[in-house]
């Protein structure tokens, strides 16, 4: 007898997807761990030839991660407020880069730094983190300050669909150990926020990255230790943007996120991106800084 379409699609089991941390750490040991930061300023696309619009965003976005995919990242970053600078248009131009990440098997992680109460954080979470959302991405950057727990609904939802989220912890702006050192070695907000994310990695195991990354500038990494956050044990991934363009080098990184290094995801985004507009040259860029950091 033929079943209505909805009934048979319903007794289709989910696809199980590979949580995140073993994703992104599949993605660290084959290509290394740069992450290519997709942040489409408007003074780059002029330098690409490119105009300040949805097309030219889109052109850019796609550009980038062709470079990135045949080149091979542990990550792409698209800064979100670029796009959403744009409308509804440079939204559309995100999904399309997001959409052709998937295809491409290329991991995501949305740069949306989103935080609110418990009750809207479940929309955005919605939003990036579930199957089916046009803007569905691999991981999420997530602000705690209302609050870690008030980011529960983003957490449950990533583990729920093996995805992920990074939640800022040291950024890599002057203005953020305002608030982030308030409490100094023995109980600053940043070791809370560390603390609390290892212990929502804790269920992953001692071999494998959980769900739940820490942003931690790779300008600001020799804070940690004295602000008494333990970064090798946290348990996720640490996306560390600032290499590049903000100053950070990989030795400087080295030293400074010591035998955390190994869990370290580090994001450059103009200092690639200002090699375009070719994909050769961008490829060429991501090759170079590649071997920067491997070496
Ligand atoms: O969450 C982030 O990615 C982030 C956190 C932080 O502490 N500092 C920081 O620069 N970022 C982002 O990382 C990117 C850095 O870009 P470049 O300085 O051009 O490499 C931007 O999209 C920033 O918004």
């Amino acid at each position: 007898m033929n079943q209505p379409d909805d009934v048979r699609q319903a007794s289709v089991p989910a696809p199980v997807r590979v949580p995140f941390g073993q994703r992104l750490a599949a993605a660290m040991q084959e290509h290394g761990p740069l992450c290519m930061g997709i942040d489409p300023h408007a003074g780059l696309l002029a330098e690409w030839g490119l105009t300040d619009t949805a097309e030219g965003l889109e052109t850019f976005s796609l550009r980038s991660l062709e470079a990135a995919a045949a080149e091979g990242v542990a990550a792409i970053k698209p800064q979100v407020a670029l796009y959403e600078r744009h409308g509804s248009s440079g939204i559309a131009a995100l999904e399309r880069l997001l959409g052709q990440a998937r295809d491409a098997e290329v991991l995501t992680i949305a740069d949306a730094k989103r935080g609110d109460i418990g009750s809207t954080m479940a929309g955005y979470a919605e939003a990036w983190l579930s199957d089916g959302s046009p803007l569905a991405a691999d991981a999420v950057t997530l602000s705690p300050y209302l609050g870690y727990e008030s980011l529960r609904p983003a957490i449950d939802l990533a583990v729920q669909n093996g995805r992920g989220v990074f939640v800022l912890a040291l950024t890599s702006n002057p203005e953020g150990a305002s608030v982030q050192h308030v409490g100094g070695a023995d109980g600053s907000v940043a070791r809370s926020i560390a603390r609390a994310a290892a212990a929502d990695n804790a269920e992953a195991g001692p071999d494998h990255l959980g769900p739940v990354g820490l942003v931690v500038g790779a300008t600001v990494a020799e804070d940690a230790a004295r602000l008494g956050l333990d970064l090798a044990t946290v348990g996720g991934a640490l996306l560390a943007p600032g290499f590049g363009a903000q100053g950070a080098t990989a030795h400087g990184m080295k030293t400074g996120f010591g035998q955390a290094w190994p869990h370290v995801v580090a994001t450059s985004s103009r200092a690639i991106l200002q090699a375009g507009p070719t994909i050769e040259s961008l490829r060429e860029a991501i090759r170079r800084n590649r071997a920067d950091l491997a070496g």
